[in-house]
């Protein structure tokens, strides 16, 4: 893989995501946890610790590194790490069940060995369910089903300022519910359906 060359300050303001990378120390957001997943063979979950309201900001999407793609996001041509790192290259295909577009070329990896700050938590969220084939009738079926069971959705955080991918409500959500997320056709169909 070749390595980045240019200057991360002649990069990253054009991609108006100065701080996107890295994890910022201490921050008090607390309102998830992580748990068996209620999807079976879905692995870990997240749940929600407290009810929350419409719009409210669930948990961030850690960028533990900056993936640089080719056109049609396929060959990885650069990679910017974060400040705190497992060891974990983040770039090869298990990493990319973590990992989530951003921008035409650019996406960002969270690291799934790096799961004690709750701040950081939105890339344990599970699709409530999985795209299992192509056939124009699954993909419906898809669609239909993870969009009317998706409570949350990914934004960047301060849109003036974009920094931060962050998890938000969709509606209101009770304690103790499973936070799912919409992967889209995309995720599935990339990664070869499940
Ligand atoms: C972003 S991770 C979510 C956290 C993950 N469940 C874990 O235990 O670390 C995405 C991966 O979770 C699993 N997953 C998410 N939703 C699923 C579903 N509805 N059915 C099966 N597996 C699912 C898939 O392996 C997917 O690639």
């Amino acid at each position: 893989m070749r390595s980045l060359s240019i200057p991360l300050f002649i990069y990253l303001p054009a991609l108006r995501m100065p701080l996107l990378r890295g994890r910022l120390p201490d921050l008090l957001i607390a309102r998830t946890r992580l748990g068996p997943s209620t999807v079976p063979s879905a692995g870990r979950g997240l749940f929600v610790t407290r009810g929350v309201a419409a719009g409210e900001l669930l948990t961030l999407f850690p960028a533990d590194a900056l993936l640089f793609r080719d056109n049609d996001m396929s060959e990885i041509s650069g990679v910017l790490y974060g400040n705190i790192r497992s060891g974990d290259p983040l770039t090869s295909d298990s990493s990319r069940a973590y990992e989530l577009r951003v921008s035409a070329q650019h996406s960002i990896v969270g690291d799934p060995k790096l799961d004690t700050d709750r701040a950081y938590f939105a890339h344990f969220a599970n699709d409530f369910r999985a795209l299992l084939g192509s056939s124009d009738e699954e993909r419906a079926d898809y669609k239909r089903e993870s969009g009317l069971a998706a409570n949350a959705f990914f934004q960047i955080f301060e849109p003036e300022s974009p920094c931060h991918m962050g998890l938000f409500a969709i509606r209101d959500i009770a304690e103790g519910e499973e936070v799912f997320v919409s992967y889209t056709e995309g995720y599935w169909l990339s990664r070869g359906c499940k």
